[in-house]
């Protein structure tokens, strides 16, 4: 599964005017875990044709790593329900497509971040949909965070066109987006993986390959949910700590200093504990990950209590108008249910 050689240096082909940071220098980047890794190297790919890139879905993740593409150098086309997300990026330099079908026709390769798997689905494989431009010789990245049986049927619908289809959830928020730092949770067609190595190197630091579709939103329902638990968790013991006399901010430091720190402890602690809430990562998405998560544990009789309870929690935090603020805007609903 170890993965990675030489895909700086092609992301420099694909994308002429990358910029320096992202030029080969010789540097051995090898992820912690050994599954995945980066080398930059001097060899020379000096034939291979420009890809064209479009990219679907250009909310708080999607914009910006579209927008890490297109500073790359990347012939970039993009599409959003909502047109005017797609002007910034026009004016970086990106083309427009009016339809899914048109950018996908148009490109090599299509990317699509989008919210849930109604979304993933409709864009996808819906009227005008990506799945109606593709045609054999191009490939479609799914990198919404979407349950193993959407990303199937997906799958279906793009292969079925002779194209190729690589799920790749990400992990990290909108700040490691923005600086091109996500992790790649990938299955599917491994030929597609390596022909899209060197995007997913200019927005992410790691990727992963992880077999057939399915096992990268397994992947990525797994690590959502234990984050969407701890989230429940720590919330719970700021408003204990605070209840008993103790100052929450201490919680978060004497937190970060020891065997539990976490860094969404660290970033989001602070805020928390002065009720503020700026959205990174949606709470409605992170509700619909602990329910796909918990249907991914029902398909195999897997007891999972922790998240159960953490989900409802959620639940509670949407009904209080929460959904579109940042997760961590899960705490309100305890507060709410002590004031009951
Ligand atoms: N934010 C985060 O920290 C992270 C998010 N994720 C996952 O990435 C995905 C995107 O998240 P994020 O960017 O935060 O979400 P946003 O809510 O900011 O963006 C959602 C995108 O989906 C589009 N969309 C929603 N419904 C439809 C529809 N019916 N038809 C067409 N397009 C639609 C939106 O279009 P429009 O602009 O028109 O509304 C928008 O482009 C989600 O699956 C999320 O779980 C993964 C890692 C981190
Ligand atoms: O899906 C959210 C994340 O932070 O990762």
């Amino acid at each position: 599964m170890v993965r990675g050689a030489n895909h700086t240096l092609m992301a420099a082909t694909f994308c002429p005017s990358l910029p320096q940071h992202f030029k080969p220098t010789p540097i051995i980047k090898f992820h912690k875990s050994s599954f995945s890794f980066k080398v930059f190297s001097s060899q020379s790919s000096k034939d291979e044709v420009p890809t064209r890139v479009g990219f679907l879905g250009l909310g708080i993740m999607g914009s910006p790593m579209a927008q890490n593409l297109i500073k790359a150098g990347c012939d970039v086309t993009v599409w959003n329900r909502t047109k005017s997300k797609c002007d910034p990026l026009i004016d970086l330099g990106a083309k427009y497509k009016p339809s899914p079908a048109e950018v996908a026709a148009s490109c090599d390769v299509t990317f699509a971040m989008l919210a849930d798997p109604e979304s993933a689905m409709v864009v996808a494989c819906g009227e005008d949909g990506a799945a109606s431009g593709m045609s054999p010789g191009k490939g479609y990245v799914d990198v919404s965070t979407v349950d193993g049986p959407t990303s199937k049927l997906i799958n279906g619908q793009i292969t079925e066109t002779g194209a190729l289809f690589l799920e790749a959830p990400v992990s990290g928020s909108k700040k490691p987006a923005e600086d091109g730092q996500l992790i790649f949770l990938t299955a599917g067609d491994k030929s597609l993986y390596e022909k899209v190595a060197p995007y997913l190197d200019i927005m992410g630091k790691s990727r992963f390959y992880l077999g057939d579709v399915g096992n990268g939103a397994a992947m990525k329902l797994v690590v959502n949910m234990i984050m969407g638990s701890m989230m429940t968790s720590f919330a719970e013991g700021l408003l204990l700590s605070e209840k008993v006399g103790l100052d929450p901010s201490v919680v978060v430091e004497v937190i970060s200093q020891g065997a539990i720190s976490a860094p969404m402890f660290s970033l989001k602690g602070p805020a928390m504990v002065q009720s503020k809430y700026p959205t990174a990562f949606p709470l409605k998405h992170q509700q619909k990950d602990m329910r796909l998560a918990l249907g991914l544990a029902e398909s195999v009789s897997q007891s999972t209590p922790i998240a159960a309870a953490a989900n409802e929690l959620y639940k509670v935090a949407k009904s209080h108008g929460l959904s579109d603020s940042d997760f961590s805007a899960v705490i309100e609903a305890l507060k709410v249910k002590l004031k009951d």
